[in-house]
């Protein structure tokens, strides 16, 4: 059994970040992760690249070859890239062994995990393979001002939800910008009650009975539930980490141990 993170979220949320200063902490407690990159627009990186879709095809022959922009030669490389599972995608990990942990750094292109297939079909690819595969959704916590950008958050990471039909650890990145934590310590696991009045009050007496059912939808997916992540504290990565880990039942059988997180944080 193989174990995988699927890093997917809106562009700029914090995914390659994320990725190595996972890759960094996973270094220094002696803990071995490989990353790979799967967003052909890439160019720099911060960790090693242990597998990378850019051998596969290159953004820049796609854009040239077809006419088109960044967005549409991206999806055309994840198509192209789902047409090549069987061959390019078995044959990489061939290199990966039983009990190996890899980390995908997705693009962030929304589209690729509410409405478009080859998401879907590289994690059953990878589900074939005998990897369990958890996502892991990042949204900015810059974003999470009021209510309706908070709802907004989570109807696109329910939609990845839906689509892709894993695991799902929800975290909130850049905790490191928010400087007044009570805003944000509202949206971490709040009342639906509370968001719903919220929302009322934000919004035209139109909209209470869509307001009612977005609050009930996302209840009902048990969403309302951020993880916070503050990549200055290494208890923070930890914490983010051991909920991944147990999703994906990893390090079940050993005995892995999970550092205290700051009490301050107040995470649960
Ligand atoms: N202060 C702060 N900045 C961050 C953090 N994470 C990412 N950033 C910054 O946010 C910007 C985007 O970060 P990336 O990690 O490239 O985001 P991404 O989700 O991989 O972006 P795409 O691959 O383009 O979708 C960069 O300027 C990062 O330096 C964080 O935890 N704290
Ligand atoms: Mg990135």
């Amino acid at each position: 059994m193989g174990y995988a993170q699927l890093v997917i979220g809106p562009a700029g949320s914090g995914k390659s970040t994320y990725c190595s200063s996972l890759y960094q902490h996973c270094e220094a407690t002696r803990r071995t992760i490989h990353i790979v990159n799967l967003d052909p627009a890439a160019e720099n990186f911060d960790y090693p690249v242990a597998i990378d879709i850019r051998e596969l095809i290159s953004l820049d022959d796609v854009m040239e070859e077809y006419g088109l922009g960044p967005n549409g030669a991206l999806i055309y490389c994840m198509e192209h890239l789902e047409e090549n599972l069987d061959e390019w995608l078995t044959e990489e990990l061939e290199n990966y062994m039983e009990d190996d942990y890899l980390v995908f750094d997705c693009p962030g292109q929304i589209e690729l995990f509410s409405h478009v297939s080859a998401l879907k079909n590289f994690v059953e690819h990878l589900q074939r393979k005998n990897f369990n595969v958890c996502a892991v959704y990042l949204l900015d916590s810059q974003f999470i001002t009021d209510v309706t950008k908070f709802i907004s958050g989570c109807m696109s990471s329910l939609s990845a939800m839906i689509q892709l039909e894993l695991p799902h650890v929800n975290i909130l990145s850049k905790m490191d910008l928010v400087t007044r934590k009570r805003d944000i310590e509202d949206y971490l696991n709040p009342e639906p009650m509370t968001l719903l009045s919220e929302l009322n009050k934000r919004m035209g007496p139109q909209f209470q009975k869509l307001n009612k059912a977005l609050i009930d939808l996302v209840d009902q997916y048990s969403m309302v539930s951020f993880v916070p992540l503050d990549l200055r504290k290494e208890s923070s990565i930890q914490y983010v980490l051991s909920q991944i880990d147990s999703c994906i039942q990893y390090g079940e059988d050993a005995d892995v141990k999970i550092k205290d997180f700051d009490e301050d944080e107040d995470q649960d």
